[in-house]
Order: structure tokens, then C-alpha cells, then sequence
């Protein structure tokens, strides 16, 4: 071990962060810089993703938990990985951690879990090197990822510019989803390059004029599902079905099997049913098990919380 790990002993410490749906999400055109300005509505979802950092001789990643996925990059690709770097090199720390990532959102979804694991690991090892700087973690969290911040905030939040600034929404109770995943997985960026295309080309694709919230904050503040179930809107829908068909018909099935709205989460190709209440939910995870495409069926909550320290 070399001289700062051994000075701050075995000590290790462990951060939680949170998956999220975009319950609104409203397109732009392509800017100069190849990201697109959005209107995104955020929640975080009750599915957690917790990261313990362990000082170490050099840094490592192991997966645990019940989705754990082979396709994760253990490397310098991992987002945890980064975002300790990242925070290092800005604090000039430099301690090596052999980093946790116990997984509960579905890999490569659209429901922000590699986000989540920066958002985690930056409060982590703030914690580990005494930092308390909430600006410098936010600042970095933008540049780790567009979704990074609001996984740092967690709740209810309406993204502007590329998602990343943020002002929180004040909703009220908690609407339940059951999430579809798929057997397949979407690349973010290819699912956005396919709505430019599409866009391009047909004339029955959404147009990049950029859409207003309002309606479900008014949803999402007077906690009906009802009503938040008749403005949920995602402008990448129609991309991320022309990448994988198959998700029209996984939103056809919850629909008929009493789903209040089926959405594509994010860039897909999860789908997130809202459901009125605890029992409709279990009612329509027994239906979605038995439909083809789907892998996995996940009852949540939402909102859940932002990225916080875990005492031990
Ligand atoms: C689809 C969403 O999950 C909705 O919240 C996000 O927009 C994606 O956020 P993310 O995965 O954190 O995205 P990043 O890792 O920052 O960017 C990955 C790629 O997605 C595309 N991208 C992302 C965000 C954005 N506002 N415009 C984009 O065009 C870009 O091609 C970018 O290179
Ligand atoms: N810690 C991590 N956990 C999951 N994926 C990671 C991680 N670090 C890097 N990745 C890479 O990022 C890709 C996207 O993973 P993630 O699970 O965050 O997808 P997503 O939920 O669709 O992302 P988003 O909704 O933010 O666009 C994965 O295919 C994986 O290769």
C-alpha cells in the first residue's frame, strides 16, 4: 500500500444513487457540439444502485447484485471509475479503490444506472478524502455524462440544455411503474442519430421544436396517476421502435392488460407502464413475464431519492 492509503487505514465507504425515468422528454434539434437540447421531465426511481470504494494497492471494479451484467466495462470505461478519477485528479488526491457496484437497474435501459454508479462513486469518495465542495461534484458530474447531475439530485427535476440544468419540481406522493426490460439493449447515441434521421426523412416524425412541461408538472404536483398517465410524452419513441419493433409490442400487451400508459424510458428499450396502485402493478408483471422480448419484470416507485452516503 503506498503512504495515503495507508493513512487512511481499511477505512471504505458506501453510496447510494438511483435509476430514473424521464417522464417528459422533449427533443431539439443537433447543436454544433452533437448533443441535442432537450426538455426533460425527470423522476428517480426506488431501484438503487450502491457503490463502496475500499482504498487499495490499485483501482478495480467488481459487480455484484441482481443485475450484474457481463456487458459492463470494468476499466477506465466504467462511469464509477471515471467519476473517482475525475474527482481525484480535481482534488489532486490520487487514492486507488477497489470500487462495488451492486446493481439494480438494467444495463444499457435507458433508465440512467451507469449515471447513477457516477453520481454514487463521486459522493463516495468525496466522503473518503474529506471534500465538501457541492459545486466541484456538480460541475464534474455534467461533464462524466448528461444524466450524471440529475442522478446527483435525485426527485423531481426539469432538464434543460442537454438535460444537465436542473431545477427541482415539487410533486406529490408516489406513482407506480412496472418496467418492462428487453432481451436486447440501445445505444443512447444511436438511438439519437436515428431520431435525426427519421426527422430527416419522414414527415410523420416529431419535429425538433422544442415541447413545454407544463402539463406534467400539474400531473406530477397533483399526484394523480390518471392524469399524469394522459401527458406522459417521450420524442424518442418512434426512433428507438425503429431499432428494436418489438417494443411496440410490448406496449400494445401492458396497454391491453390494464397498463393506465405504457412509455419508453429514456432512450429505451425498457418500457415503463404506469399502473394506479400496488395491486395492478403485481396484476401486470404476471401478463408482461409471459410476453416475448421481455427479460425481466421490475415493480418501482417513484420519485425516489438523490446521491447519498450509506451509514454502516
Ligand atoms: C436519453 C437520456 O437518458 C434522457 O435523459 C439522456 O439524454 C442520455 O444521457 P447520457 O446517457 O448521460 O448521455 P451522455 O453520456 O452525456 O451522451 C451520450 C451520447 O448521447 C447523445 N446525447 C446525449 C444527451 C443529449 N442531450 N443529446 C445527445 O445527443 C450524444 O450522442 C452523446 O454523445
Ligand atoms: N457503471 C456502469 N454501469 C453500467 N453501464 C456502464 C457503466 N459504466 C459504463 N457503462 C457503459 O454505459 C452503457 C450505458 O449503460 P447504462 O446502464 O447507464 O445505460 P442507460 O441506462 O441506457 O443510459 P442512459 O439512460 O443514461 O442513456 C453500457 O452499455 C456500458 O457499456
Amino acid at each position: 500500500m503506498n503512504a495515503e492509503v495507508s493513512q487512511l487505514g481499511a477505512r471504505s465507504v458506501t453510496a447510494r444513487a438511483y435509476g430514473k425515468i424521464n417522464v417528459f422528454l422533449s427533443v431539439g434539434p443537433q447543436r454544433a457540439d452533437g448533443y441535442h437540447d432537450l426538455v426533460s421531465v425527470f423522476q428517480s426511481l426506488d431501484l438503487a444502485e450502491t457503490i463502496t470504494l475500499a482504498p487499495a494497492a490499485e483501482t478495480a471494479v467488481t459487480l455484484t447484485g441482481p443485475r450484474a451484467d457481463t456487458t459492463v466495462p470494468l476499466d477506465s470505461r466504467n462511469l464509477a471509475v471515471q467519476a473517482v478519477a475525475a474527482l481525484s485528479e480535481a482534488t489532486q488526491t490520487h487514492i486507488p479503490v477497489a470500487i462495488t457496484i451492486d446493481k439494480q437497474v438494467p444495463v444499457a435501459g435507458g433508465m440512467g444506472g451507469g449515471s447513477a454508479d457516477a453520481a454514487a462513486a463521486l459522493v463516495a469518495y468525496a466522503e473518503l478524502i474529506g471534500c465538501d465542495d457541492a459545486e466541484l461534484l456538480t460541475r464534474i458530474a455534467g461533464e462524466l455524462g448528461a444524466d450524471v447531475p440529475f442522478a446527483l439530485t435525485g426527485g423531481t427535476a426539469i432538464g434543460t440544455g442537454r438535460g444537465d440544468e436542473l431545477v427541482p419540481v415539487t410533486g406529490s406522493g408516489a406513482f407506480h411503474w412496472v418496467l418492462a426490460t428487453s432481451v436486447a439493449s440501445l445505444s443512447t447515441p444511436e438511438v439519437y442519430r436515428t431520431l435525426d434521421e427519421l426527422r430527416r426523412e419522414t414527415s410523420t416524425a416529431t419535429d425538433d421544436t422544442l415541447r413545454d412541461p407544463d402539463d406534467v408538472v400539474a400531473a406530477l404536483t397533483s399526484g394523480d396517476p390518471h392524469a399524469l398517465a394522459g401527458v406522459l410524452h417521450n420524442d424518442m419513441t418512434d426512433a428507438a421502435i425503429e431499432l428494436l419493433p418489438g417494443i411496440a409490442d410490448v406496449m400494445e400487451s401492458g396497454l391491453q392488460a390494464g397498463a393506465l400508459a405504457a412509455l419508453v424510458s429514456g432512450s429505451g428499450p425498457t418500457v415503463g407502464f404506469l399502473v394506479a396502485d400496488p395491486t395492478h402493478a403485481l396484476d401486470l408483471t404476471v401478463l408482461l413475464e409471459a410476453t416475448r422480448g421481455v427479460r425481466d419484470v421490475v415493480r418501482t416507485t417513484a420519485p425516489a431519492g438523490g446521491a447519498h452516503l450509506v451509514t454502516g
